[in-house]
């Protein structure tokens, strides 16, 4: 395999949980007949993104309503589904999760939010999901073909040392499902993926909802996905948009040749390595 077609599908939220899903798929089927084999959908795309509202949408992984339309989806239409994110219940503990789905409907891994998002700017952005939360502790990855893909959510992108650790596993591509706000978006959201893409040599995807100012959440959008060089192929803007790019898997192989910081790390002096 030498190249894939990627779909980010930027959704807008829409009033009950039914929708969501609804629209969700609705997209996900005009992506697949543009011929994309990975889907991707963004975080907390089936509900309000609020600590209040959490435990009320939370929903049991792979038992749910929504895993179970995104896996019948998936199986269907023959594609790899990454599923955003949404609130997950395991007994009384919930957790921003995000679910993969292969063509054949199986659940291939699921990925819990490691990094939660609390952060306070005053009069700009303050958030606490640690109120709500649990915080995950496992790397996630799956592959389609030769192809190995690392997942983190939104707020885990700050964190070089994680997507450092999917590096080691092998992953020439990382996924964020992300919802950054209108503040940090502007100053931070292509920085963090570019930096990732390049410091990591892969290819990296970050997926927003769209931009809605009516809701208590405002998320940025400008979905976008990065390659090895830390360029950026394609970007959405803030409305619902999917975009679809082929990447050319080569890249990978030639970038690391050309420019071999993987090879040239002094592990004599320094080492990255996990505990999980
Ligand atoms: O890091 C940020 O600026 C925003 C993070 C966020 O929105 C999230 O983790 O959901």
């Amino acid at each position: 395999m030498s190249s894939l077609r990627v779909a980010l599908v930027q959704l807008k939220g829409q009033p009950t949980k039914k929708e969501c899903i609804a629209n969700a798929a609705a997209q996900v089927r005009l992506a697949k007949d543009k011929g994309a084999r990975l889907i991707i959908l963004p975080e907390c795309f089936n509900s309000p993104y609020s600590t209040a509202e959490f435990a009320h949408h939370a929903e049991e992984i792979p038992s749910g309503v929504t895993s179970q339309a995104l896996a019948k989806l998936a199986g269907d239409l023959g594609i790899y589904l990454v599923g955003g994110t949404y609130p997950e219940r395991e007994g009384t503990k919930l957790y921003n999760t995000c679910p993969v789905f292969g063509p054949k409907g199986e659940l291939l891994c699921r990925y819990r939010k490691m990094h939660l998002f609390d952060m306070d700017i005053p009069g700009q952005c303050t958030f606490r999901e640690s109120d709500a939360l649990t915080a995950g502790d496992q790397l996630a990855t799956f592959t389609i073909g030769t192809l190995k893909i690392g997942l983190g959510i939104c707020y885990d992108k700050r964190f070089p040392e994680l997507t450092a650790c999917y590096r080691q596993l092998g992953c020439d591509m990382m996924i964020f499902p992300s919802a950054f706000d209108p503040y940090t978006g502007p100053l931070h959201w292509d920085l963090l993926g570019r930096s990732r893409a390049l410091d990591n040599q892969m290819f990296v995807a970050l997926v927003s909802p769209a931009r809605d100012p009516t809701t208590e959440y405002v998320a940025y959008g400008y979905s976008l996905l990065c390659d090895p060089w830390g360029r950026v192929l394609c970007r959405a803007k803030e409305s619902q948009e999917t975009i679809i790019q082929d990447i050319d898997l080569k890249v990978c192989e030639q970038i690391k040749r050309q420019i071999p910081i993987l090879k040239q790390k002094r592990i004599d002096i320094y080492q990255l390595f996990t505990k999980k």
